[in-house]
């Protein structure tokens, strides 16, 4: 099972120039939380901070009793072998073919031999449905096929703790689609702690067990799914929901002006649309961290959007009496 990573008062800023300050949450150990926000509002610094390749201002990252930030170099080598991270572009070494890209850090940070290497780099090939392609270059390969590679690098130091940088990004809806499966499906197989940044709504809504948003410096909420996506909160709403109405601006926040002109055209927000119900593992078996659908709302009063869990009978989820 992953670990949980506590997060306490975070800040950071270059230059004096602050991107995010006291951010405070925790990630749950096994589940899958996905970190919103306009573009730059430091979500790829927040990760970076996370597998300490920045350091923050002040706060803490506790994993376990240890605290990331006041760790010495030795210590942090230690803690960021929990940690697979999937950059942005995958991340491959452009002259290395796929199997030496997934075999690297295994050479670089285990004696493992040539065979069991080759075990291990296997077995993660399979599991990104990546076998065959050995011996092609990233260059000769899709966008995709090259995110699914970088995703068998980020599993083979079987990783506790995997990071996510936007793995969505250039890659066409029905390759998301199948991105987003393969991430709930490694989910369930592996228990790692997952945190996913990502601008795809749809994703936001159906992959996670937990969301949230990072808004004008600051984390404006993060919690379980079925908050953020039952949440009147103007931010929260407009950005989940992907409207024009509300306090984001092409520029981030919009001002007074821009508000009330809003306003007194009237501009209503459209109802919040349903939840849906979240994404399941292929193999026809329920989510490790599998909370019936519509439990967090009827724990707190909360009436979710008509039309909410279609189809949760189903998926023999039941609802809270
Ligand atoms: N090493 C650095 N030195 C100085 N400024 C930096 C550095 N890294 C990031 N920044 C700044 O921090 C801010 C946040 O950047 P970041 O890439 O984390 O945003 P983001 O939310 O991931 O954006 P996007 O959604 O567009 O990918 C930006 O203003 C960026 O210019």
């Amino acid at each position: 099972m992953g670990v949980e990573v506590r997060v306490d008062g975070l800040t950071k800023s270059f230059g004096g120039k602050p991107v995010w300050s006291d951010v405070t949450l925790t990630l749950p150990a096994g589940e899958i939380s996905v970190l919103l926000g306009p573009s730059g509002t430091g979500k790829s610094v927040f990760l970076k901070a996370l597998v300490g390749l920045l350091k923050p201002d002040r706060g803490h990252i506790w994993i376990d009793d240890r605290d990331l930030p006041s760790l010495s170099e030795k210590g942090l080598y230690e803690i960021r072998r929990l940690f697979g991270v999937l950059f942005q572009d995958g991340a491959l070494f452009g002259s290395m073919n796929i199997y030496d890209n997934v075999a690297f850090p295994l050479r670089e940070h285990t004696k493992l031999s040539e065979g069991d290497i080759k075990a291990t780099v296997d077995e993660k090939l399979d599991m990104v449905g990546l076998v065959g392609a050995e011996d092609k270059l990233p260059g000769q390969i899709s966008g995709g096929m090259r995110k699914r590679a970088g995703l068998a690098r980020a599993l083979v130091l079987e990783p506790e703790i995997i990071l996510f940088d936007e793995p969505d990004s250039g890659l066409d809806p029905v390759r998301t689609a199948y991105l987003n499966q393969l991430i709930i499906d490694l989910n369930q197989r592996t228990g790692a702690t997952f945190l996913i940044v990502t601008h795809d709504i749809n994703t936001a809504r159906t992959v996670p067990d937990n969301i949230g948003l990072l808004y004008h410096g600051h984390l404006a909420m993060f919690g379980p799914r079925e908050m953020l996506l039952s949440s009147t909160e103007p931010v929260v709403r407009q950005f989940l929901n992907a409207q024009r109405v509300g306090p984001i601006g092409m520029s981030e926040e919009k001002d007074a002006d821009e508000l009330k002109a809003e306003a007194d055209a009237g501009a209503e927000l459209p109802p919040l649309p349903p939840i849906p119900l979240q994404l399941q593992p292929s193999d026809g078996g329920t989510r490790r961290t599998e909370r019936p659908p519509g439990q967090w709302c009827a724990e707190n009063g909360v009436t979710p959007p008509p039309g909410s869990f279609e189809g949760a009978e189903k998926v023999k989820v039941s609802w809270p009496s």
